[in-house]
């Protein structure tokens, strides 16, 4: 088993500070939900996680090894990827090449390996592998999204908002994956706007307002005790 641990992180924004005294562990093959309102410091968590905004102190380990203040690239090779908010994927590349892109650490020999991995869990993407990126859906494009952190092997995925915008059948497709993940062993921080998705399929839950961690326990004691959540959403 792999641990992510999160050790009073603070990161700012401007003048805000956007994630406050943070502490947070995560472990392979688990789900955690992590819950909060619009600008509750989410996001800015994810950027901060994957090396892309800069942490003004606390520390983030995986197995013990310190990742706070590397580069995105030494962070996703120790075995961390994030999916960041809004499918940002490469409009004007084919499918392939952007698999291919995001397997810039591996031998073409592996980068094909794991590619033809991403395209047997989504036979979607493989069907449209010479398909310009930017012209698929807004579902393909986060299948595209999430594929592109899966061809880095991670034992570690940070999803943002991935429903977002996303019709339902869409959103059951995108967590079934995720499970699955999950169930072969890969932990996930699952961050979403819609908390009955989350809560139905995450093994821990977490809430996030003001940068704060506000909540830390059973996903089953937010769905019995909802005024937790509420208070969340007041207080932002
Ligand atoms: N590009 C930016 N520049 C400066 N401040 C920002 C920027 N993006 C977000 N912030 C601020 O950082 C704080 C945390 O926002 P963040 O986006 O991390 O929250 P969130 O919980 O992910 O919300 P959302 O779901 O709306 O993305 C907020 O106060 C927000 O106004």
């Amino acid at each position: 088993m792999s641990r992510i641990t999160i050790h009073n992180l603070n990161v700012r924004r401007g003048h805000k500070r956007a994630v406050d005294d943070f502490s947070l562990t995560l472990e392979t093959g688990r789900i955690t939900a992590l819950l909060g309102p619009n600008g509750a410091g989410k996001s800015s968590l994810v950027l901060a996680l994957a090396g892309v905004l800069p942490i003004e102190s606390g520390s983030v380990e995986i197995d013990g090894k310190a990742l706070a203040g590397k580069a995105p690239e030494v962070i996703r090779a120790a075995g961390l990827a994030a999916v960041p908010e809004g499918h940002r994927v490469l409009s004007g590349l084919s499918v392939l090449d952007n698999l291919l892109a995001a397997g810039f650490g591996h031998s073409r020999v592996e980068a094909d390996r794991a590619v033809a991995d991403v395209f047997a869990i989504f036979p979607e993407l493989a069907e449209r592998k010479a398909q310009l990126a930017g012209s698929m859906s807004g579902g393909q494009q986060q299948m595209l999204a999430l594929g592109q952190a899966l061809v880095a092997r991670p034992k570690f995925i940070l999803a943002d908002e991935m429903s977002l915008g996303l019709s339902p059948l869409i959103v059951k497709r995108l967590m079934g994956v995720i499970v699955k993940l999950a169930e072969q062993g890969t932990g996930i921080l699952l961050i979403e706007q819609f908390t009955h998705i989350a809560l139905k399929v995450a093994s821990e839950a977490s809430v996030m307002s003001r940068g704060r961690l506000t909540f830390s326990g059973a996903p089953a004691t937010l769905l019995e005790e909802p005024e937790i959540l509420h208070r969340a959403y007041l207080a932002q």
